[in-house]
């Protein structure tokens, strides 16, 4: 049987340099990388001097299904990520049911099986039953099943105790806690920006950069001696980042994530009452965001998550503090973090790429994120020269909700392979 050939790419070199080449994949793996490549009976793929990388790697997106369908379903959601230059996706647990129990879990992988659009779905079940804090669930039984890690994301664990125990006992079945971070005792009713100077201009309820560091705190505590692997999610604040700084200094087995939203934009860049700027954690202080991106490029933080929250515009249209939280992100991330950070010289073309394939697959032991010999063939062709402007009525994902839309960014995906087989194509259309 013959395989496929992608012809006059380019790619990442050694030293970060770009350099020709062609792709030879053969039954779902990479067998061959090189320039000028002979055919060798393989189909052709052409793909014009665009860059070829590791397929992108989010673990933190929420597909809404089962229960909230009109904003997602596991169909749309994948087929937004495939759009984006993903071949694998981590689903959050908080949909109705949550997933808490082995049929969730196994439900998920079926209906991505059946309906997604060739896209990994990993899917992270619940820390306690129902998420609300009282009750751990079966770890051990879900993982069995195929949940990836667990979380409580949408809520902090709100008791230390708690906490404490989930770590024992993920620690035990060697499963990752990954934690939204946020302590509600820090928030008042209606909390819907950060606590800062936008919050104090339209004397709006604040959300506090500490409600989130507390927790990031408090649970480095609480992981020092179970040896459990500590994943934190959406980092938004400067406190915690120098708290992951100490634990990892430490050597504990401490990791996190960044949005692309908290790296490119903060409170000042709110332009009025637009809940499309309304996301948890909120956009917090410029100081913030500048210390998540040095902590990005450093490697404090790990690596880059989109926490993809798609929403209905009549949800959005509640105003600033009854609207949900939570935007859209996974068919803008890569040309969003290009245009604006490696355009701009603030990240490396392989750092940024790194930080979106090879390192959240080597944090969490998945086979992924490599563009070498022998490697599965999950792959992203991008386009770095045209620039295009970001317009949410051409998302595949049913959710528009986004800060970003108009901005005009190169770095766009043409085509996205997972284990071989292409899952989403560029058709040169745009309407
Ligand atoms: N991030 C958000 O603003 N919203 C998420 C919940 C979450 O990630 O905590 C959602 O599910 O809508
Ligand atoms: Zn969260
Ligand atoms: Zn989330």
């Amino acid at each position: 049987m013959g395989g496929q050939l992608l012809t006059k790419g380019r790619m990442i070199g050694e030293g970060g340099q770009l350099v020709p080449a062609d792709v030879r994949i053969h039954e779902g793996q990479i067998v061959e990388i090189g320039a000028n490549l002979p055919e060798a009976g393989d189909k052709v793929i052409p793909v014009d001097g665009k860059l070829i990388i590791p397929g992108l790697i989010d673990l933190h997106i929420h597909l809404r299904e089962p229960g909230f369908e009109a904003k997602e379903t596991i169909a749309t959601g994948t087929s937004a990520a495939a759009k984006g230059g993903y071949t694998a996706v981590a689903c959050m647990p908080n949909t109705r049911p949550v997933t808490d129990r082995v049929e969730g879990v196994r439900r998920i992988l079926e209906t991505n099986e059946r309906e997604g659009s060739g896209v990994r779905v990993l899917p992270i079940a619940a820390i306690t039953k129902t998420s609300n804090g009282e009750e751990l669930t079966d770890m051990e039984a879900l993982k069995e099943a195929g949940a990836f890690a667990v979380s409580d994301d949408g809520v902090g664990v709100q008791s230390p105790r708690m906490m404490k125990a989930a770590m024992r006992l993920a620690a035990e079945v060697d499963v990752a806690v990954v934690a939204h971070c946020e302590e509600e005792d820090l928030l008042v009713e209606g909390a819907c920006v950060h606590e800062g100077s936008f919050a104090k201009a339209y004397d709006l309820p604040g959300i506090p950069g500490e409600s989130e560091a507390i927790h990031v705190g408090r649970d480095i505590l609480l992981a020092e001696d179970t040896g459990v692997h500590y994943h934190i999610c959406h980092m938004s604040a400067e406190a915690s980042v120098r708290l992951l700084r100490e634990a990892k200094s430490r050597g504990q087995r401490v990791t996190g994530e960044v949005t692309p939203h908290h790296l490119l934009l903060c409170e000042e860049d709110i332009p009025g009452l637009d809940t499309r700027y309304k996301m948890n954690p909120p956009l917090r202080r410029k100081r913030d965001q500048q210390v998540l991106l040095a902590a990005l490029k450093d490697g404090t933080i790990d690596f880059i998550a989109t926490d993809h929250a798609p929403h209905i515009a009549e949800e959005k249209a509640q105003g600033m503090v009854n609207s949900p939280f939570g935007i859209v992100g996974l068919e803008t991330a890569f040309p969003l973090l290009y245009t604006h950070l490696v355009e701009t010289g603030k990240l490396t073309l392989s750092e940024l790429v790194d930080k979106m394939t090879r390192i959240p697959a080597e944090c969490f032991n998945l086979p992924w994120g490599r563009l070498v010999e022998g490697a599965v063939a999950d792959l992203a062709v991008i386009d770095l020269e045209t620039e295009r402007a970001v317009d949410p009525d051409n998302f595949a994902s049913k959710g528009r909700n986004t800060p970003f839309e108009d901005w005009k960014l190169k770095g766009w995906p043409t085509m996205t392979i997972v284990e071989g087989r292409i899952v989403w194509q560029e058709t040169g259309v745009h309407i």
